[in-house]
């Protein structure tokens, strides 16, 4: 079957163009760089006063703010060249509004729309409408203000930065986009960048808590290939080969966007006994397709050496395994995404030993998902570090 974007059309193609061409390049990935490391050290330096301030006796902490506050961090950052959150991880006002325009925007889009699937019911929908239209208007207002910012302060400096808010401006003529198609990309980046790295890290420590073997693996060539005189880069990463696997085991079996994005068939076709005409809605279940048994030798088993068998391509070219999703449509983020996480989980694992809190056994982790576009735990993850490095190695230097 032919799957296209829902939305897919003239604007969509220069978009896509502008991704693939400008922002997403190795060299801005590379450049970029700094950014993504920066915020994970802050990330460790937290955990580490969080489980070690003086009021924490049981030393437990929940994870899931810590990933957050990085893939908002770098997600900001990369996006609209700005932190909107300090050290201590207290908001500012226009970082509130960023997150409460994304809250809104997953719940909006979560919210099954009979009218989408039936268009002669759109009438029946006028409310939602009004909901999407008000939704617009206030990113729209938002990310004006900050497009301003920077041209201001490229006029001021003539200074170009390789983050995504000066690369769309400077490019915008020759790419010939609109100030809505430029809006609409920061936000898709946005909500497609933040949540998905944060329950990707979420879920791989959860398979690494109740898997210690694992866990030990990962440690063992973490001390072989960095030791332990200094912390890890993503430049290391090629060389941290078993880790690797661990990420691509993880998202085998908890794909952040389970259905993926909505797509639209491009023709008539029959999947399964099943008629599909041209132009339905189409999902795509990748979650399913990492867990089914007719694909995957013990499917439910966290087992990152099944890889080491049969080395299964992760981005696009093998429909067994789709956390990216595959063709025209696939993820242009996915190389940026997978060193940020890989990079996390290396520092996570190289810094700390992590267990569960007393009395918590493997069986008690809550592994089922919640419902929603994207699919976090439904219950947090509490977890204890034990630090594994020398003292000085915890520090954040700016
Ligand atoms: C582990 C993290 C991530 C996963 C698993 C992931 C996965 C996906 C998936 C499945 C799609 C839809 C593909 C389809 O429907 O065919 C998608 C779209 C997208 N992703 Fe990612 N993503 C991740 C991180 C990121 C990051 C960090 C960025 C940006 C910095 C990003 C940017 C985008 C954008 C802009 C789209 C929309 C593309 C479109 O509409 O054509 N993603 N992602």
């Amino acid at each position: 079957m032919d799957l296209i974007w829902a939305d897919y059309g003239p604007h969509y193609v220069k978009v896509r163009k502008v991704c693939n061409l400008e922002l997403f390049t190795p060299k801005r990935i590379e450049a970029l760089r700094p950014i993504r490391e920066d915020e994970v050290i802050t990330m460790i330096q937290n955990i580490f006063k969080d489980s070690t301030k003086p009021g924490n006796v049981s030393k437990v902490i929940m994870l899931r703010g810590h990933l957050g506050s990085v893939a908002f961090n770098n997600i900001t950052r990369l996006t609209f060249g700005k932190r909107f959150m300090n050290s201590q991880g207290e908001v500012d006002a226009q970082g509130e509004e960023i997150k409460a325009i994304i809250t809104n925007g997953i719940k909006m889009a979560g919210k099954p729309n009979l009218g989408e699937f039936v268009p002669w019911l759109r009438w029946a929908f006028k409310d939602e409408n009004e909901a999407l239209q008000a939704q617009d208007r206030r990113l729209d207002t938002f990310t004006r203000i900050i497009m301003e910012e920077h041209t201001i302060a490229r006029k001021k400096t003539g200074e170009t930065k390789q983050h995504f808010v000066d690369a769309l401006l400077t490019l915008q003529k020759e790419y010939d986009l609109s100030d809505d198609t430029v809006i609409s990309l920061f936000w898709d980046m946005m909500s497609a960048g933040m949540d998905t790295v944060a329950i990707t890290v979420e879920w791989a420590m959860a398979e690494l808590v109740k898997n210690p073997r694992v866990q030990q693996k990962v440690q063992e060539e973490l001390d072989r290939v960095i030791g332990s005189d200094r912390i890890v880069s993503e430049t290391d990463i090629s060389n941290l080969s078993y880790l690797q696997l661990v990420v691509k085991e993880s998202l085998r079996l908890h794909p952040p966007t389970p259905l993926m994005l909505p797509h639209m068939a491009g023709n008539d076709a029959k999947v399964s006994g099943y008629n599909i005409p041209k132009g339905s809605i189409v999902h795509v279940n990748v979650w399913n397709l990492g867990r089914d048994p007719k694909i995957w030798e013990d499917p439910l088993q966290f087992w990152p050496e099944r890889f080491m068998k049969e080395d299964v391509d992760m981005k696009g070219h093998d429909y067994r395994l789709l956390p990216f999703g595959a063709g025209r449509r696939t993820c242009p983020g996915m190389n940026l995404a997978v060193n940020l996480v890989t990079s996390m989980i290396a520092h996570l694992l190289h810094h700390f030993v992590w267990s569960l809190p007393n009395g918590v056994e493997v069986k008690d982790v809550d592994m089922m998902e919640s419902p929603g576009t994207v699919t976090y735990m439904r219950t947090p993850l509490l977890v204890v570090p034990t630090p594994r490095l020398p003292l000085h190695l915890y520090k954040h230097v700016e």
